[in-house]
């Protein structure tokens, strides 16, 4: 691996960075900056602008206005110089090769290549090397771009939506070598719409929106900056849905019913921008709540909270 990023050089740099398609603003004044050894998920609802983000970090598209540095480097620099291994959307892959012969070209043009039936083997391709690329499916071929992407031995690892279409496990063996890469001090950046791997992956976490940066921060960070905690409780008996609508602080509330020999309950989800306020409430209107639980937000609802609040704030 070399090193000649320093503390002062980072590893992506962003300053401004503005693409736009047509009339489609799809990067908007985007600045960041990217340390050694994060491990940075990149989040966003669709047309957020993450694949044109790493389009720009990769050299694949040329910002209108702004800057773009990758190890103090244009993108194209540090991709030449082997620095960056990346493992886009739906890149296709040569349709008449094998899989071992698609890694061992991948290999052939890297500056600083691993052996190529370590490749395959970190892939799990092993098995598959012989088969043609293009009679894989969906989450073979996926294994075989992320083996594309760890042909050798790269600074920065760029990943848009790695783990669509594997399985569980291959998904678990992916996230555990991304994992020993970002430990030998590695960056690794990827986009994705699976939040649970976010939270359980990243350090760091960048949410997108409309191309702008909404928000930066370890997954705690996030999830407190929505603001909002969970309460669920359960109420037995038919009850009047009205004043539970009207709690205080609820910013949302679900009500699902389930009727038994034993009569009817009903479980009540809320969101609350003050949950012991509307707790405090709940008992006020002199219902009994039981199995009530009061919890933080996970990630995949701190996200929802933080994208819908900025949408209602532009419109
Ligand atoms: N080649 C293109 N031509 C025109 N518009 C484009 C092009 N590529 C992307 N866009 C538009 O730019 C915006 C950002 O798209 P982008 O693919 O970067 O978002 P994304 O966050 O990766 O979305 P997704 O989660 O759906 O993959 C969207 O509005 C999209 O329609």
């Amino acid at each position: 691996m070399t090193t000649t990023a320093t503390a002062t050089t980072p590893v992506v740099g962003f300053d401004q960075v503005s693409k736009t398609y047509g009339s489609v603003r799809a990067v908007d004044g985007l600045s960041l900056a990217l340390h050694p050894g994060e491990t940075v998920a990149l989040l966003g609802p669709n047309g957020a602008g993450k694949s044109t983000t790493l389009d720009l970090l990769l050299g694949l598209r040329n910002a209108d206005s702004g800057t773009v540095r990758v190890f103090g480097t244009s993108p194209r620099e540090a991709i030449v110089n082997g620095r960056v291994g990346a493992m886009l959307q739906s890149g296709g892959l040569m349709d008449e090769v094998t899989v071992a012969e698609l890694v061992k070209l991948a290999c052939d043009l890297h500056p600083k290549p691993y052996k190529v039936a370590d490749v395959l083997a970190r892939a799990s391709l092993t098995q598959i090397a012989d088969r043609k690329v293009n009679k894989l499916s969906g989450g073979q071929a996926q294994r075989v771009r992320f083996a594309l992407a760890t042909a050798g031995d790269s600074d920065l690892i760029v990943l848009d939506e790695p783990t669509t279409g594997m399985d569980v496990s291959a998904r678990q063996a992916f996230w555990a070598t991304m994992r020993e890469q970002a430990d030998q001090g590695r960056t690794v950046l990827f986009a994705t719409h699976y939040l649970e791997e976010a939270d359980a992956i990243a350090d760091r976490v960048l949410v997108l929106h409309r191309g702008r940066l909404l928000a930066d921060g370890t997954a705690a960070e996030i999830k407190a900056k929505a603001g909002a905690r969970r309460v669920s409780f359960d109420l037995e008996g038919e009850i009047d849905e009205a004043p539970l609508r009207n709690l205080p602080f609820l910013t949302s509330i679900t009500v699902s019913k389930s009727g038994s020999a034993a009569g009817s309950s009903q479980t009540i989800r809320i969101q609350s921008t003050d949950a012991d306020a509307t707790v405090h409430a709940l008992y006020g209107l002199g219902v009994y709540p039981r199995n009530l639980e009061v919890a933080g937000l996970g990630l995949e609802q701190a996200f929802v909270a933080i994208t819908a609040a900025e949408e209602a704030r532009q419109s």
